[in-house]
């Protein structure tokens, strides 16, 4: 998958976001090379040189991208520490976006970890400290008038497609992060460019500051948001409510994704918003649909049916309950029985231990799970007893509590069941509820597990033959679906994102497990696949947005290889387009250099 050169002309005519031909540029100079939209450093051809007045600027041979992308490679092996590449790898987005996409395209399995999880956990909790330059969007709580202004310089109501937003409370696995949650919103974003092709100009990452209660922040001199205890209540609903009504107002073709709120609050928003709005949450959603794609993989595997799912579930926080709600619908659907009935295949295990109907303080979200008491025969509530009783063929992690799926738990879930499916995906890698090595060992190699972070293949002696074999775990993380679910939304303008939108996206991954042709692959496809994946995910959703009726996109080509061509035609590859000068006067905002970077170049803040 290399990226093309310039699209030509789309035998579709015109494509709202296709990226073909010149682009218009009114910038020159020292404003020009600083501006990581337009900017190519020393692939700027003599012309480009010529006339925008960068001929003395710039040292004298003319280099092409791969050239650019070879130096930079070696400039990002010679960093020390995964965080200083990560540095290293922000800095360039700040000054070349193309050449920093095609780095990480090229060199995407080695350098995702690095960008995303578990690396850019380390940057977010560092980010007071390795700041160097603002990108982003931040509002504060204390600040709600200015929110509708703010928001606003980002563009004009056609130039924004896609708005990341947090409020920083539960950042990956790493809890609060306050305004240090800008750096999930810029991740989640640059990964729906690299995955799914979505213009980079056009997104928008926003932090909601509401304060923090992250103590070590709040003593920290150095520490860059609020310093002060997180504002909750009627306070923080206006807050949130303001922005997301002036983000509609302002751009209403943009899909609002929403990462990393608190448990408290990200359920409770999704409901709000869902029926009035195309949003979407990551760790609801997305988790949900990536893990039940992994479940159905893994049941092909097995030879088993949605029937044959026992699920146990430890962590019901905002990741958990997410799964569950998806595995029960998948559930219902296929057995066409009550969601109430499909819930009995799924038992939900927290702090507690399991949940039952006499569980204290249980969340509108983990009611539906709750197991009458009198079913419990074991006194004891824990992750083991729960294995021993409920003979689970799937178990999953999302409670970030590292290790709790110990040898005696997995030995207990394998002595019941063949091939047990086994899912520990809290982040990042620390925090994991198990290693592959480990569940691979415990089980002779019969464990089929997915991760939440990415782990190197395993290799050991399984299985009757005792000879070395190599095993290859899949990243069962969100980001193998949430790019080709908006890319799908984007384009086909939905109104609203609805669950049968979400089960199309399940099935386009689920087609394209590699443990679907050979049981002994990964159970999801990996990222050198990805954005084959997005385009896969991206037809079935704009198929069900059309069935639904919620597409409002004129010109949606009904014929499959169609569709998919239309598609591509409108990711935004990491090419550079030539460059046509264009007067300042009268010029699109875009061609100012306004999208995206806000205000004048020259004039933005450093350090
Ligand atoms: N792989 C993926 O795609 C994703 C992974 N995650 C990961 O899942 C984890 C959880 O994330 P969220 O659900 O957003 O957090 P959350 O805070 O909403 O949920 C965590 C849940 O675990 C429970 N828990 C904590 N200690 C426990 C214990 N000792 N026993 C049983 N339950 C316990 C908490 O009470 C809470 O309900 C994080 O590490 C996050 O990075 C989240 C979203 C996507
Ligand atoms: C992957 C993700 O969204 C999380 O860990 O929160
Ligand atoms: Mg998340």
């Amino acid at each position: 998958m290399s990226p093309s050169s310039n699209k030509t002309t789309s035998r579709f005519g015109h494509l709202p976001l296709s990226t073909s031909g010149p682009l218009e540029c009114a910038l020159k100079g020292t404003v020009l090379l600083t501006h990581p939209y337009f900017n190519k450093g020393s692939a700027f051809t003599p012309d480009e040189r010529r006339d925008f007045a960068l001929a003395g600027l710039l040292p004298p041979s003319v280099q092409t991208l791969e050239q650019q992308v070879q130096r930079a490679y070696e400039q990002y092996c010679a960093r020390p520490d995964d965080l200083a590449k990560n540095t290293f790898l922000t800095s360039m987005k700040e000054q070349n976006e193309v050449l920093y996409f095609r780095l990480l395209h090229d060199h995407l399995p080695e350098m995702f970890s690095v960008v995303y999880t578990p690396t850019e956990g380390d940057a977010i909790q560092n980010y007071s400290r390795i700041f160097r330059r603002p990108d982003g969007l931040f509002l504060n709580i204390h600040d709600v008038d200015r929110v509708y202004h703010d928001l606003s310089l980002w563009g004009t109501a056609d130039d924004i497609d896609y708005i990341v937003v947090t409020d920083g409370e539960e950042i990956l696995g790493i809890g609060d992060q306050g305004c240090g949650g800008i750096l999930i919103s810029i991740a989640k974003l640059a990964l729906t460019t690299l995955c799914a092709g979505i213009h980079p100009n056009r997104v928008l990452p926003v932090v909601l500051d509401c304060g923090t209660d992250n103590e070590e922040l709040l003593n920290d001199p150095l520490y860059l948001g609020l310093r002060e205890k997180r504002v909750r209540g009627e306070a923080y609903d206006n807050f949130v409510d303001t922005f997301v009504k002036a983000a509609r107002k302002l751009y209403p073709k943009a899909y609002i994704h929403f990462e990393d709120f608190g448990l408290q609050n990200a359920r409770r928003l999704l409901n709000k918003y869902r029926p009035e709005i195309p949003c979407f949450n990551d760790d609801v959603q997305g988790t949900g649909c990536v893990t039940l794609a992994a479940i159905f993989a893994g049941l092909h595997v097995t030879k088993q049916k949605v029937d044959d799912i026992r699920l146990v579930i430890f962590g019901a926080g905002t990741a958990g309950v997410g799964i569950a709600d998806q595995v029960r619908d998948a559930i219902a659907t296929e057995r066409g029985i009550s969601k109430e009935e499909a819930a009995k295949q799924i038992w939900l295990i927290d702090k507690p231990g399991i949940l039952t109907t006499d569980t204290e303080d249980l969340s509108e979200g983990q009611k539906p799970y709750a197991k009458a008491e009198d079913e419990w025969e074991s006194k004891d509530r824990n992750l083991l007893a729960v294995v021993k009783q409920v003979k689970p063929n799937v178990l999953i992690g999302t409670s970030t509590v590292p290790r709790s799926f110990t040898k005696e738990v997995v030995e207990a879930m394998a002595s019941s069941v063949e091939r047990p499916i086994i899912l520990p995906l809290s982040n990042p890698t620390r925090l994991h509820e198990a290693v592959p090595s480990d569940l691979l060992e415990w089980t002779n190699g019969k464990a089929l597990v997915a991760t939440g972070s990415p782990f190197k293949p395993v290799k050991g002696p399984w299985g009757e033959s005792g000879k070395e074999v190599e095993i290859e775990v899949a990243e069962c993380n969100n980001s193998v679906v949430f790019p080709g679910i908006g890319l799908g939304s984007i384009l086909s303008r939905a109104k609203l994102v609805t669950d049968k939108m979400l089960v199309a996206a399940v099935n386009g991954v689920a087609q394209l497990s590699p443990a679907l042709k050979d049981s002994t692959a990964p159970l999801l496809p990996g990222v050198d696949v990805v954005r084959d994946v997005s385009v896969v995910v991206a037809r079935k959703v704009i198929q069900s947005a059309v069935e639904e009726g919620v597409a409002t996109q004129e010109g949606i080509p009904d014929d499959e290889a169609e569709l998919d061509e239309w598609i591509r035609e409108q990711m935004w590859d990491p090419v550079y387009r030539p460059l046509k000068y264009v007067n300042k006067e009268g010029a699109s905002r875009e061609a100012k250099g306004e999208m995206r970077v806000v205000g004048s170049v020259e004039g933005r803040e450093q350090q």
